[in-house]
């Protein structure tokens, strides 16, 4: 501990050193562009720096060939040489085998040492020999099972210490096309997508300007993992849920698991698409008029240009494309009269010139006040008088709103609105649908649900923006969030076995590039989609090109609890295991009865034991839907959720009521599952007896 401590010693004073000039160049304005990239790129080394003082050195590698590595948060450069850092990055290539290494597969290390510091103090080694001495599952068993032992505070907190062998392979998985990554609860699905987010970052830091996005299930979720990736450093993310995904609109109203179901189809996108189209006017002869004289556009020349515009572009696109020819169109149209009437002035129609040349030139200020007359001497019209021609044709605002009135700026709302409001509509462009699911959809208020965002953000894209949207912010982050159609580096979806169609639909169109990492649990699956397999779920997104990787080890749940879990999921109709428990808290799990009227006063006093059992650290409820009101009203100070509003969040001990009335609920028995495994010590169920009968 002593040998540790003066390298940490000299770590601090090092990042202190570093700080201070870090401090004093950022004092300086920058005079250029370079000059504040410059700062920008200093300002976000002092931020790093600074964020990592909780565990600066959290692990040492002594190799066979008696080379030391030190591992924390951050690199830390030695003063004089470069090539031998104090502390190297727990992203970069050489701290690999901290997480990797075995007695098995040693990878020329001899032993892994985790080092546990509190702030600037170390207050404990663990040495793992290499050498075959020690074999055991986990690394850093010591490390690991303090860390998971430790107090829930409600935020979670990094992990970059003591990432497991499987976590790690899939933090460092290769990030070009979809990664799928399916773990039971509690096996560090989150942590690993997070701790993937900073290490792509640091690996591909031309990342940082397309930014990341991180796709959770709830506001309460993204509440909980707030603090994760600024911990590691990280800044350029951007996190929502499916529902707060698309700026300007929101959920308004609840709506049936039927409906939502019937919504997230794939189909919508190919219905929308064949909506979109139809709004494309169809070719005919197009009139228009120029000073006072009438064009006509003829219909094929009107289908030529249309088929040209529309190929490949949004619904405004296209409209704007087509704008464009029309202008090209219309001027060519009026030289081609032009012509005609000099070759009639050929004939001796002089007068009909002087007439035409009057037109063309009426209201061409510049023209008028530099003296031409917007043809040349023999009156033809020169490539500038095109030009120009062009130009005025370009900015009337009477060709304009000839080419509005057929070609029409659209509202998604209203557009969106219209299509689902209308069964004619939907029988045309949505054939899929059944009579009956047609007639629900046509019912539905005309306020936004959770399930019409997905099809808003569809219709958005194939209606397009009517001006370029760029928006303009001091941080990507903003502009990113701001911007429906912002395209980023990589995208993490957390609890993707929710996703329907559509929400997937809505996620690949922020990545085209496909860079996407998916963590979840098929059996925790509660949304109103049908999936029960990952090829189920995310087949219509991803097609047959994605890759799958496994996490089987729980780290949270106690193997107490764990035992409970494998008959629900058999009843969730799971074919799968539940992950092995790695430790055991020593509290068996119990159950009380308690009567209906007794049930509120029943719940304070076991919170109020469990509380006390637990200071320091949190605990949590989950009960049926339909008891969440009453239940919240009688415990105010505590989180009363929803098995749905539980996923991804955990606590020290769960008092978990009435759960036949859980699995009473739409998937009832996969929420119970969730429920059952949101603890880290302690689960306790209250039952609910009703009147003399037995519980439920
Ligand atoms: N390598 C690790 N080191 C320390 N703690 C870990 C590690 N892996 C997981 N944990 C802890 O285990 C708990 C569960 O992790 P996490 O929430 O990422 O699991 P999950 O698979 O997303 O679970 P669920 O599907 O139930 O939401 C968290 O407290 C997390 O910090």
């Amino acid at each position: 501990m002593a040998e540790e401590q003066l390298v940490l010693d000299e770590a601090f004073t090092r990042c202190d050193e570093i700080l201070q000039y870090l401090d004093a160049e950022i004092a300086v304005p920058a005079g250029d562009t370079t000059g504040h990239a410059r700062l920008r790129m200093m300002a976000d080394r002092r931020e790093e720096l600074r964020r990592a003082d909780r565990g600066l050195i959290f692990g040492r590698l002594d190799a066979l060939d008696r080379t030391v590595l030190r591992v924390g948060r951050v690199g830390v450069p030695s003063a004089g040489d470069d090539s031998d850092p104090l502390v190297i990055d727990w992203r970069a290539p050489a701290a690999r085998p901290f997480y990797t290494a075995t007695p098995v597969d040693p990878q020329g290390q001899g032993r892994r040492r985790h080092i546990r510091v509190d702030g600037r103090e170390v207050t404990g080694v663990d040495d793992e020999p290499l050498d075959g001495s020690g074999a055991g599952e986990l690394v850093g068993e010591g490390a690991l099972l303090a860390a998971l032992g430790e107090r829930r505070t409600g935020r979670m907190g990094t992990a970059a210490a003591t990432l497991q062998r499987e976590q790690d392979e899939v933090v460092r998985a290769d990030s070009r096309g979809p990664l799928v990554v399916q773990g039971g609860p509690g096996t560090g699905k989150t942590v690993v997508a997070l701790h993937r987010v900073a290490y792509l970052l640091f690996t591909y830091p031309q990342l940082a300007a397309q930014g990341v996005l991180v796709l959770g299930p709830s506001l309460r979720f993204l509440e909980y993992i707030t603090q994760v990736l600024p911990a590691l450093g990280e800044t350029a993310i951007v996190s929502a849920t499916c529902d707060t995904l698309v700026p300007g609109v929101g959920v308004e109203r609840a709506e049936s698991r039927e409906i939502a179901e019937i919504k997230g189809r794939g189909l919508w996108q190919q219905a929308l698409s064949r909506y979109s189209a139809s709004l494309v006017p169809r070719p005919v002869d197009l009139e228009l008029v120029w000073e006072g004289e009438r064009y006509t556009i003829g219909e094929h020349r009107v289908a030529r240009a249309l088929a040209s515009a529309t190929a490949g572009h949004s619904y405004h696109a296209a409209g704007a494309l087509f704008g464009q020819q029309v202008h090209h169109l219309l001027t060519d149209a009026i030289a081609e009269r032009s012509e005609e009437l000099l070759a009639q002035m050929e004939e001796g129609f002089e007068d009909l010139l002087a007439r035409f040349d009057a037109g063309i030139t009426r209201s061409d200020n510049r023209a008028a006040s530099n003296g031409t007359t917007g043809t040349d001497v023999d009156g033809e019209l020169t490539e500038e008088d095109l030009e120009r021609l062009h130009d005025r044709i370009a900015a009337d605002s009477g060709v304009a709103a000839t080419l509005e009135g057929w070609w029409p700026t659209r509202d998604t709302t209203t557009e969106l609105r219209r299509l689902l409001g209308d069964a004619e509509l939907l029988r045309r462009w949505a054939p899929e649908l059944t009579d009956a699911e047609r007639e629900m959809v046509v019912g539905e208020p005309q306020e936004w649900a959770s399930s019409d965002i997905p099809l808003f953000d569809a219709l958005d894209d194939l209606l397009g923006d009517v001006q370029p949207n760029e928006e303009q912010g001091e941080f990507l982050t903003d502009r990113a969030a701001a911007q429906r159609d912002w395209v980023y580096g990589h995208v993490v979806v957390d609890e993707a076995q929710e996703l329907s169609e559509m929400q997937w639909h809505m996620v690949m169109r922020r990545c085209p590039s496909r860079s996407i990492t998916a963590v979840g649990d098929i059996d925790q699956a509660e949304a109103p989609h049908r999936h029960t397999t990952w090829e189920d779920a995310v087949g219509a997104a991803f097609g047959a090109r994605w890759a799958q990787a496994r996490l089987t080890i729980c780290y949270r749940t106690p193997l107490e609890v764990m035992a409970l879990t494998g008959p629900v999921l058999q009843n969730a109709g799971s074919r799968n295991e539940p992950p092995r428990a790695v430790r055991a808290s020593g509290v068996e799990p119990w159950e009380r009865t308690v009567d209906e009227d007794g049930l509120a006063a029943e719940a304070v006093r076991i919170i109020g034991e469990l509380s006390e059992r637990w200071a320091g650290g949190m605990v949590g409820v989950i009960a049926p839907r339909e008891r969440l009101r009453a239940l919240r009203a009688a415990l105010p100070d505590v989180p009363v959720l929803s098995a749905t509003e539980a996923k991804g969040l955990e606590w020290d001990a769960t008092l978990l009521i009435d759960a036949p009335g859980i699995t009473a609920e739409p998937r009832g028995w996969n929420g119970l599952y969730v429920a059952l495994t949101r603890c880290t010590q302690e689960l306790g169920q209250l039952l609910v007896t009703h009147g003399a009968e037995a519980p439920r």
